[in-house]
Order: structure tokens, then sequence, then C-alpha cells
């Protein structure tokens, strides 16, 4: 796929596949060419060279490509006057496909239904934005930088949703310029850097997971974690806990148990992105 924008080359070629049944997330700096990929794969705009299949279908020839999918984005943008319910009763009338009773319980939104949009938090936004696009029964989320203004705990929720709706089949495409915001849910990675695709494989592919690997855990209650990471080597640095082990086994052993995972950590992550796109994480900020 091409995109320029006048003279400029925002896409320059790139290529990459979507598995079914994925969570792929879409990495790159400010500025690489995400939102441009996003808005081509969603069919608001139309490269300039290319053979885009979304679902079998050219979503720019194709419009009724979005009956099966949705698109989310970093905020909410939705008259925010309007309350909760407003909003996704509008919504469910335009697809005429699902219940929004049924969201509304789901997402455990009754609490909230009345609440104007304006008086949630940015996390319960982004969490009712995700409501919203099950109400058109979709194959496929593509979400752009959707935790992007989610505080850790708030980006932690929606990953668990992301996770939980994946489970049921859902395939996910999310892009973020932070590679560790996704870490814990991603099962694929597509990198791009100015206009081009740099990395694009299996997330334990991209980390090096066929190796043994160092991990660092801070969760909500260390003694428990410790007891069920031990077949891990689990032991405790200061506040963490080292394991070494696989992220989504690790992390799939907690979640299990119910524990929290307030942050996980795998130093050779921000390696790979610096490899990759030639600049460090942090030069972002
Ligand atoms: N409508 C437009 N006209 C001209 N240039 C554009 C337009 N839209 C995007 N660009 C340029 O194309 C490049 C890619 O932009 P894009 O928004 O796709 O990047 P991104 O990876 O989503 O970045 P960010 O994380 O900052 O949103 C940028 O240099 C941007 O300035």
């Amino acid at each position: 796929m091409t995109k320029r924008f006048g003279k400029y080359v925002a896409l320059n070629g790139i290529s990459f596949s979507v598995e079914k049944g994925s969570i792929t997330g879409f990495i790159g700096p400010n500025g690489s060419g995400k939102t441009t990929t996003i808005k081509v794969l969603s069919g608001l705009l139309k490269a300039d060279a290319g053979d885009i299949k979304v679902l079998g279908m050219n979503p720019w020839d194709n419009p009724e490509v979005r009956s099966r999918m949705s698109v989310i984005f970093d905020k909410l943008y939705f008259p925010q006057l309007n309350t909760v319910e407003d909003y996704l009763y509008d919504t469910a009338s335009l697809f005429d496909k699902l219940d929004p009773e049924n969201v509304i319980q789901e997402f455990e939104l009754c609490k909230f239904r009345k609440k104007k949009l304006s008086e949630l938090s940015a996390g319960y936004k982004q969490k009712v934005q995700l409501a919203s696009a099950m109400l058109n029964d979709p194959e496929l989320i593509i979400a752009d930088e959707p935790t992007a203004n989610l505080d850790p705990n708030a980006r932690n929720e929606f990953n668990s949703l992301i996770t939980k709706l994946n489970r049921r089949g859902i395939t996910f495409f999310i892009s973020s310029h932070i590679l560790s915001e996704l870490e814990r849910v991603i099962t694929h990675v597509v990198m791009i850097n100015k206009g081009k695709i740099v990395a694009s494989s299996l997330m334990n592919t991209f980390i090096g997971e066929d190796s043994e690997n160092k991990l660092l855990i801070l969760v909500d209650n260390p003694q428990e974690a410790l007891k069920l990471l031990s077949s891990f080597n689990a032991k405790a640095v200061g506040a963490y806990i080292e394991v070494i082990g696989g992220i989504r086994e690790v992390v799939d052993v907690l979640d299990k148990a119910k524990l929290k995972i307030i942050m996980i950590r795998r130093s050779s992550l921000d390696d790979a992105f610096l490899e990759k796109t030639g600049r460090n994480v942090q030069d972002n900020f």
C-alpha cells in the first residue's frame, strides 16, 4: 500500500497481513503512518496504490465491510452531553444488530447509564467506546491508540477486556506508539517506521521468547504470586517479582488466579524497538 499527501509519501509500499483471531499490535513512533494506515483499512482514505483487503474486501470499494468491523479511536468522539445510554442506544440503532441492554449488562455499565459522557473518566469513556463497537457484532475491531490517554490501571482494564473479547473470536488490530503498552495482550506485532514496515511477526518471535527471558512483575498480591509462579523460578526483587518464562504463560497464571498485574516489564522489548526503528521509545514523549 502506498499513500501520498501531495508530494509527501506517508506510506511507502507497506505490506503486512493480520491473522484471523489474533490481537495484532501496530507499533510505531509518532508520525510513522499508523493513523493513515488505519484510515485506509477503515475505508476513510483511498490508497494511491496497493492491494488492500479487509475481511476479503477492499474497504474503499466495499463500504459494506464496515458492517462486519468496528473502529475505535483514542478518545470518544461523540457529543459529550449525551448519556452513556443515549450513546449506546443511538449507536445500536445505526447497526440494528444487538440489543444495547445486553451490552450494558456485559460491560457492567448499569451504574453509569444515566451519566453524561463528559462525567466519565478517560478509562470509562474508552470502555463505553469498546462497548459501542460491540453493538456491530464485529469480526474485527481496529483501534487507533485506544489506551494513549489512560493511566496504567485503566489501560490494564481495557487490555483485559480486549483479551476477553478476543477469546470470543474477535480479531483486534491495535495501534500504539509504545510497544510495552500492549505487551501483555498482543499475539502478533507489525512495526512501522517512517512509512515502512520494519518488522512483522509473532510477538513471541519478535521478543525472542524462544530463549528464556527474565520478566519483572508488579502485582497486587506478591506473596501469592511468588507461590503461583514457583515453576517460573520466581523470586522477590524489591517490590517486584522476577521470573524466567514466557510472558503469556505468566500472565495466564496470574489472570486465572485473579491477581492484578500492575506492571510487567521486559527490557528486551524496548531494545527491540530501538533496534528496529533506530530510536528509543522515550524519544516519543
Ligand atoms: N491529511 C494529511 N495531509 C498531509 N500530511 C499528512 C496528513 N495526514 C497525515 N500526514 C502526515 O503523514 C505522516 C503519517 O501520519 P500518521 O498520522 O499516519 O502517523 P501516526 O503514526 O498515526 O502518528 P501519531 O502517533 O502521531 O498519530 C505524518 O508525517 C503526517 O504529518
